[in-house]
């Protein structure tokens, strides 16, 4: 049969406006999802093409909070196999497993999740692998990284998910997941033999449930090139936005930078990681570690944090409060008002928990009350751009995890900021390839944020923003990597001696000339469509 011929009339111009409105011609975020997937799949060139012109369009669709729907619907959306499974069955011939990848030697960086808690979705079992696909995504859009070098991973371990166990379209293992010696055994394998057979790759864990993630970041940290984006990604890019918003706070209200106090609300991988981050804000801004530590707060299910509470999980012990005994205080608007912070932030995925009140106690403390709602996807975000602003009358300083739009308010057009890890993840890869640093210390994470508080341009600085726009995203992460290189080489954990030997400026253009670009179409060169 006689391959198909494209039209007489077809240009690469047209077609990508074409593509475009097709996407918009869905109303449904899934669908555009599936569409953009597909499209992805008949040529990735014009996919990444198209993703880099459109970005804020493109980016809530392919990642946050579009993602988090085909992640919970993916054994049904199904299609074509992408990334690479690695499963509970597979114990003991891993490395054989992995060795089936067919870009092995140009492999850079794996995003490997465990499904068991996706966003603020909790366990999605082997329906998580688009979590890896969409932050992988992000590395090739906003870092330049090569498509062909990045490797989505699921590892299909079971799910306690009931709903997914009786599933007949569900495409992984059914069984509960494993207990932690089975867990441990298998991690530990699956780390040597993606060492082995990814001599040079940097691993990124994404989307563990909060004990495993901070279990196998401790365990691994050490001994491969890899980070948790959960706890370090999420810790540096609210590290990042709150230097930014507390030095707007401060401008409106005299407040010493170093006297901010920040209350969180949720406690698991992303709120404890977040904390332990922002300690940094306060030591560089003259603290000693123990004040710094004393200006955090964490809340949980049960209420503040106290240091008397029995059976506390360790990773909640570090922020235990001992300035507060007796009864347990668990209303939300009764801590602030004893904690009086001058920043909330909301890791705890409790749709609208920050309610008309919590935002007006805020709003009695602090002339411009710093209020990061950050659970993700937007639905269980703990509190909507529009109310933020309405309750606040517009002196709010804002950042979210998921995009929200601007508002309109007493005439004046409000907008929110992003504070997602998609900022900082991309960079602190790319800094961490090109110098082929052996590990990512926490330095590197820190440093990363600086690198980010300060991209800032003038316009940006003008809007009051807390993160620059997302057009800028490939400059600002050639910066972040540039921080990061940096770093890693102070610490001596870098292994491109070359990279040592430039100037700042010519680093800074070496990572921008190592960014990939899609292809420049040529007229009849797309896959068949
Ligand atoms: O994926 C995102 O948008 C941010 C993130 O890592 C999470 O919420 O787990
Ligand atoms: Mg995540």
């Amino acid at each position: 049969m006689s391959p198909a011929r494209f039209p007489p009339h077809f240009t690469n111009t047209d077609h990508r406006q074409r593509c475009l409105v097709q996407l918009r011609s869905k109303n449904i975020p899934l669908e555009k999802y599936i569409y953009l997937n597909g499209l992805k799949g008949r040529d990735s060139n014009l996919f990444y093409d198209i993703l880099l012109e459109n970005m804020q369009e493109m980016v809530p669709i392919l990642y946050t909070p579009t993602v988090g729907d085909a992640c919970v619907n993916y054994s049904h959306i199904w299609r074509r196999p992408e990334g690479l499974y690695v499963s509970i069955e597979d114990k003991g011939r891993i490395r054989e497993v992995l060795s089936t990848w067919p870009n092995l030697h140009d492999s850079r960086i794996a995003v490997v999740t465990d499904g068991s808690r996706i966003l603020g979705l909790g366990d999605l079992g082997a329906n998580g692998l688009p979590i890896s696909i969409g932050k992988l995504d992000l590395y090739i859009a906003a870092a330049g990284i090569k498509p062909s070098s990045t490797v989505p991973i699921c590892l299909d371990l079971g799910t306690n998910t009931q709903r997914y166990l009786d599933d007949p379209l569900y495409i992984g293992v059914r069984r509960p997941r494993p207990e932690a010696a089975e867990m441990d055994a298998f991690m530990k394998e699956f780390m040597e033999a993606m060492h082995d057979v990814f001599p040079q790759l940097l691993v990124q864990f994404e989307d563990f449930s909060t004990d495993n993630a901070f279990k196998y970041l401790d365990e691994f940290r050490h001994k491969y090139r890899v980070f948790n984006d959960d706890i370090q990604g999420t810790g540096s890019v609210i590290l990042s936005g709150l230097v930014n918003a507390a030095r707007l706070s401060s401008a409106a209200s005299g407040l010493p930078l170093a006297d901010h106090k920040i209350l969180f609300f949720g406690a698991g991988s992303a709120g404890i990681g977040v904390a332990k981050q922002l300690l940094s804000f306060f030591t560089t801004n003259g603290l000693s570690p123990e004040e710094a530590r004393s200006r955090i707060y964490t809340v949980d299910s049960k209420g503040l944090i106290t240091a008397d509470r029995k059976g506390l999980q360790e990773h909640k012990k570090f922020f235990a409060r001992t300035d507060h005994n007796g009864p347990p205080m668990t209303n939300l608007v009764d801590i602030i008002n004893y904690v009086k912070p001058t920043a909330l932030l909301g890791l705890s995925t409790l749709r609208n928990a920050f309610s008309e009140d919590v935002v007006k106690a805020m709003c009695a403390l602090n002339k411009r009350p710093i209020i990061f709602p950050l659970s993700n996807p937007v639905v269980l975000s703990e509190l909507d751009y529009p109310d933020a602003i309405q309750w606040s009358d517009g002196r709010v300083i804002f950042a979210s995890g998921s995009p929200y739009k601007h508002v309109s308010h007493g005439g004046v057009s409000f907008e929110p900021g992003q504070g997602n890890n998609m900022y900082i993840f991309p960079g602190i890869g790319l800094g961490s390839i090109l110098a082929k640093t052996r590990h990512v210390s926490d330095a590197m994470v820190e440093q990363a944020a600086f690198a980010l508080a300060s991209s800032m341009n003038a316009e940006e600085e003008a809007a009051q923003l807390v993160y620059p726009r997302l057009s800028r995203i490939r400059e600002i992460s050639a910066r972040i990597a540039h921080a990061v290189i940096r770093q890693s080489q102070k610490e001596k954990l870098d292994n491109n001696p070359y990279l040592r030997t430039l100037p700042d400026a010519d680093l800074l253009g070496l990572i921008q000339d190592k960014m990939w670009q899609p292809p420049v179409l040529q007229t009849h060169t797309l896959g068949r469509l």
